[in-house]
């Protein structure tokens, strides 16, 4: 039985008082009937966590419809979905994928970066700021299980993961496309885009806002493994279980030294990177760009 409990916890107060939050909102997990290790899962609204294989790996559902844009609502409930798994010694690794049809995540919600104030604009950036810095230093092991479409944010969460497994589809394009909205990607998803693909390749994936359908992401290096639809999280199970054979301290400590100095540039001027969005995003221009892409999302819908 899931728990589910709608929650609009300030973002302020998650990351700045992080600690109080922290199993407080959700609850302990509940035991699905039957109980015993393996049967443990919880939900929020946005996030459901569901066992996935030997009590060990827990597997992260996105359910934010229609596309599983990162809203400030879904950040706050992922934030404290993932702290959970952290916290609970159980729990080694994580499978994350998408409940949504055909789209992983469709990034950063627009509409928390159109229109809005300067102090919104903050708080917003402080939460996916707080994301990927979670993700990235995560001591779990995530897969990302990609069944869907995969852009800009969307593709920052799965380039957090330590494998990414898209499903072979045409719908399943990743990637940084940023400019294409006529907007830029911050150094930090630029970064992590680097330490993946390589600096040449980046280049052009950055400067071109390329969208990688899975031949060419998987040649690229942006995704580790290409698979039928339905069995992208078959696959996800079996590589986290190549990934656990591993003890974890070693593991753990290898994957900080690879990321560290990545994760140092943005911490240390974490303050300073939210007035520049702020500045940025508040730009008349850029305000006109985001509002003509939205306008373009829709027509296309119609
Ligand atoms: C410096 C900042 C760095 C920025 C990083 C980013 O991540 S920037 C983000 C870069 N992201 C992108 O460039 C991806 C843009 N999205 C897409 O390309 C497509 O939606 C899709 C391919 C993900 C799914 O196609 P599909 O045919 O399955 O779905 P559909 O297209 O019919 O949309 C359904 C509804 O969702 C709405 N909506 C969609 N995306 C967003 C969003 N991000 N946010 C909010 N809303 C969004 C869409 O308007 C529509 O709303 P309506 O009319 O019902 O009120």
């Amino acid at each position: 039985m899931a728990l589910a409990v709608r929650m609009r916890v300030p973002c302020r107060a998650l990351l700045c008082a992080g600690a109080q939050l922290r199993g407080a909102a959700l609850g302990r997990p509940e035991w699905a009937a039957g109980g015993g290790d393996g049967a443990r899962r919880f939900a929020s609204l946005r996030v459901l966590v569901e066992p996935g294989a030997e009590g060990r790996v827990a597997v992260m559902k996105l359910k934010n419809p229609p596309v599983n844009s990162l809203s400030l609502d879904f950040l706050t409930e992922f934030l404290i979905s993932l702290e959970k798994l952290e916290n609970d010694k159980a729990f080694r690794g994580v499978v994350i994928t998408s409940d949504c049809p055909n789209v992983f995540s469709a990034g950063l919600d627009l509409r928390e970066m159109y229109g809005r104030n300067p102090g919104h604009y903050a708080e917003y950036w402080k939460a996916v700021q707080e994301l990927w810095l979670r993700l990235y230093l995560s001591n779990l092991v995530l897969v990302a299980a990609i069944n869907g479409s995969c852009p800009a944010g969307g593709c920052l969460m799965a380039l957090t993961s330590d494998v990414r497994i898209l499903s072979d589809s045409p719908k399943s394009v990743i990637g940084l496309n940023e400019t294409l909205l006529g907007i830029v990607a911050p150094f930090w998803f630029k970064d992590t885009l680097v330490n993946t693909i390589g600096h040449r390749a980046s280049e052009r994936a950055l400067q071109l806002g390329l969208l990688f359908p899975p031949a060419e992401a998987l040649q690229v290096g942006l995704v580790d493994h290409v698979v039928p639809e339905d069995q992208v999280q078959s696959m996800a199970l079996s590589v986290m279980a190549h990934w656990l054979a591993i003890p974890d301290h070693a593991r753990q400590l290898t994957k900080a030294m690879m990321r560290k100095a990545t994760a140092d540039r943005l911490i240390k001027q974490r303050e300073a990177d939210i007035q520049n969005f702020v500045s940025f995003i508040s730009r008349d221009s850029i305000q006109k760009s985001l509002q003509i892409y939205l306008e373009k999302l829709k027509q296309k819908k119609g």
